[in-house]
């Protein structure tokens, strides 16, 4: 450096000093996050059956942006060594995905037989994630129920469901268990519930006429596919503390997603608006994992067609999680919708009296990324503070978090740019940090996703890896400019 002109030397550390991994607690668990659906493909091979996604894919393709389904996706199944790679490469922890119900069990039952060639695909994928020292992150149900009951019972709207998913988690416990420490019961109820049966835009796509379904109705099949759900996870649980945890020592949750809600005004209605949004859309599971009842406003603005649970049920719910699974992406201005008295039953989600709006004054509540991710990462910290005072200070896990940009078919090289989800993640990691500073107990993070791949009813239009899948090249994975950025975080 002697003799170089001063003004060569770089300058000394920026203001802030850049975030890094060792801001974070140590053991903090960073990682990257996907589900069988999405990326597995090989939808009728390797002895899978069917599931509602595959039915609602093929048989409305209407309903899917680009028409396309989850037949191929990404096809992880094949390629999941890759993946697996993509995840080292980048210093991740953790992969956080889902098992297909329908390639362990292709009947849905433990009667209709197990599928050993699931078993074997499972196998490899944990063995492989834990050759490279990733810790594997395991979702029962990510959405994609065997369709094979959907055509006994209905699914999630019987609650016969209950002991079949519990049949499907044994099977995953004792095969699995051993080297999965980490288990999900069920990824984000209050989507599954909503996009399913109250707007009909995810499978099975019910919901009522004024919806635009021709099956389904919107004000009550919410509220028992919501039931039938909480009942299964804490069924699982159960089964899994009472039977697995002693000699497996994992831990179970669940995860649920939510938006956080600002008032549109300063006015008392939109305040009230804004607390309605939150407990219809995060109170509605976690009022009853908590306190074992559904928030005592929906009991009084759904009223009859809000289930109730059994004082057993309750007390099987109360409490049945080692910790949450939260997914957050974006939020939104709540404002007051006027409560008349004879709301004719609209839906799970006109019930909540709100409108929720991404802008205030022609003003959007955060820069756009995607079709719907408005960047707002205060809500981020927002809802974990939430959490923690409203929910005794449970242990979270950021379950899903990440942008995405729309599919512009560009050259590879400029496809692969996306300082946008560097912005993004840097600005909610330190939302995420300023929780931990105020005794949030979140204990890790999960990108959402490791690669593009088949984003539901958005198809192949919107991509939220962290590697881009080149769809017309071999699926060929490569990893996106941000990908650069974040594994210098990792390391730093
Ligand atoms: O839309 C992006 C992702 C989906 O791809 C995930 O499957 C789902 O769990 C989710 N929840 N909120 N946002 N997401």
């Amino acid at each position: 450096v002697l003799g170089e002109k001063l003004e060569t030397i770089p300058t000394a550390v920026p203001a802030e000093v850049a975030l890094g991994r060792s801001s974070f607690p140590r053991g903090f668990v960073f990682g990257a996050a996907s589900a069988a659906y999405q990326v597995e493909g090989a939808w009728n091979e390797g002895g899978r059956g069917p599931s509602i996604w595959d039915t609602f894919a093929h048989n409305q393709p209407e309903k899917i942006q680009d028409g396309s389904n989850g037949d191929k996706a990404t096809d992880s199944y094949n390629k999941y060594k890759e993946d697996v790679k993509l995840t080292k490469e980048m210093g991740l922890d953790s992969y956080r995905f889902s098992i297909s119900w329908s390639r362990i069990l292709p009947k849905g039952t433990l009667l209709g037989g197990v599928n050993p060639e699931g078993i074997k695909y499972y196998n490899n994928l944990i063995d492989e994630l834990l050759k490279n020292g990733i810790r594997p992150f395991v979702t029962l149900f990510h959405w994609d129920v065997p369709q094979a009951l959907e055509d006994a019972y209905g699914g999630f709207r019987d609650h016969e469901i209950v002991n079949d998913f519990k049949d499907f988690a044994s099977i995953c416990f004792e095969e699995f268990g051993d080297r999965v420490k980490h288990w999900i019961t069920v990824n984000e109820p209050w989507s599954f519930s909503s996009m399913g049966y109250a707007f009909g835009r995810h499978a099975p796509g019910r919901c009522s006429s004024w919806y635009g379904c021709t099956i389904g109705d919107s004000s009550t099949e919410p509220y028992t596919v919501t039931h039938n759900l909480i009942l299964a996870h804490a069924q699982v649980v159960k089964l899994y503390k009472e039977k697995f945890q002693a000699t497996q020592k994992g831990e179970i949750g669940i995860t649920l997603n939510s938006m956080w809600y600002e008032p549109h005004s300063k006015s008392h209605h939109d305040k009230e608006a804004a607390n309605r949004a939150i407990e219809f859309m995060f109170g509605w599971y976690m009022d009853p994992l908590v306190y074992g009842d559904y928030p005592f406003i929906m009991r009084a603005l759904v009223r009859e067609r809000l289930p109730y649970f059994t004082p057993a049920e309750s007390e099987m719910i109360k409490g049945s999680y080692d910790f949450i699974g939260i997914n957050y992406y974006t939020s939104r201005y709540a404002q007051h919708d006027s409560i008349v008295q004879d709301h004719s039953p609209g839906s799970s989600y006109e019930d909540q009296y709100v409108q929720q709006l991404d802008e205030k004054n022609g003003i959007p509540i955060g820069p756009l990324n995607g079709s719907w991710v408005n960047v707002y990462p205060h809500g981020m910290k927002e809802l974990l503070l939430y959490t923690k005072k409203r929910y005794n200070n449970p242990k979270i896990y950021i379950t899903e978090n990440g942008t995405a940009e729309i599919d512009k078919d560009l050259p590879l090289e400029q496809a692969r740019e996306d300082p946008h989800r560097q912005d993004y993640l840097d600005v909610h990691f330190a939302q995420v940090l300023e929780a931990i500073r105020e005794g949030v107990r979140v204990k890790g993070h999960f990108t959402w996703s490791l690669t593009d791949n088949f984003e539901w009813d958005k198809g192949y239009t919107e991509r939220f890896g962290l590697a881009y899948i080149n769809y017309d090249n071999g699926f060929d994975r490569h990893l996106k400019t941000s990908t650069k950025w974040f594994s210098r975080f990792l390391r730093s």
